[in-house]
Formats: C-alpha cells, sequence, structure tokens
C-alpha cells in the first residue's frame, strides 16, 4: 500500500530533501532557517529582490516546485549571495554565509550532480 498520491516523493525530490539536510545542518546558528524580515535587518527587503532561505527551499522541494537539480543549486546560492550582499564582509552573516556557500560548491559540484542523475537513473 503506497502513499497516497500526492504524499509519494520522486527519486528527485527524496534526493532534494537529502541535499536539503545536509546543507541545513552546516546552518548550526539557523541564519538562513527561516525568511530574513525587516525589524531584524533593516531596509532588508529594499536591498534584496530576491529573498531565500532553507524553509522556503523545503517548501519548493514539498510543492514539486523544483523540476531539476539546477533549480535547488540555484536558490541555494541565491541564499548565501543575499547574505553576502546585504551584510558587510566583518559580520558574523557574511562569513556564515561564506562558509556555507564553500559546503555548498562541494555538495553541488556539476560532477556530483551528474552522478546524483546518473544514480536517481
Ligand atoms: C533568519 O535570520 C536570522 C535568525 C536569527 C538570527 C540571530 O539569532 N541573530 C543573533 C546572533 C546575533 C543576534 C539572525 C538572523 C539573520 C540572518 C541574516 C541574514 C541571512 O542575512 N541576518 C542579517 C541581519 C540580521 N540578522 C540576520
Amino acid at each position: 500500500v503506497g502513499l497516497s498520491k500526492e504524499l509519494e516523493l520522486s527519486p528527485l525530490q527524496l534526493c532534494l530533501e537529502n541535499l536539503h539536510r545536509t546543507l541545513q545542518r552546516k546552518d548550526t546558528q539557523g541564519f538562513f532557517a527561516y525568511p530574513v524580515n525587516d525589524t531584524i535587518a533593516p531596509g532588508y527587503s529594499n536591498i534584496i529582490t530576491h529573498p531565500m532561505d532553507f524553509s522556503s527551499m523545503k517548501y519548493k522541494i514539498d510543492s514539486k516546485e523544483y523540476h531539476t537539480l539546477e533549480k535547488f543549486r540555484s536558490d541555494f546560492f541565491l541564499m548565501c549571495n543575499n547574505a553576502m550582499v546585504y551584510n558587510a564582509p566583518e559580520t558574523i552573516y557574511y562569513k556564515a554565509a561564506k562558509k556555507l556557500m564553500q559546503s555548498g560548491c562541494k555538495l553541488l559540484a556539476p560532477d556530483k550532480i551528474i552522478s546524483m542523475y546518473r544514480g536517481i537513473g
């Protein structure tokens, strides 16, 4: 007896859930866990036109908005880049984003993506 249709996770979704979990684990302080708002970051919505965070990415995985690994990958780098645009280099957020981006580069390297697609088959 399988899960009802909408709950069934496709191989791509399973792969994205895995990547998402691995990447979010690196955000130990939770700076990227949910959307940044103007209260904690004054003027944020004027400076960052395309906000992104791990909770939004999770929602997109579950609502099957990601049809390719590439779209997931670009949202991840958008999230890191936003933090490096809004925050000055000496801030904890800029440094956290840089570190997170480096982990993401390794995990989401093109050769890794190709071998994942081979795995999904
Ligand atoms: C969801 O976003 C957050 C959640 C919690 C915290 C947080 O715990 N900040 C405390 C550590 C020093 C205050 C910061 C942030 C945060 C992320 C960010 C990002 C990602 O730019 N940010 C920028 C300015 C001010 N705060 C933040």
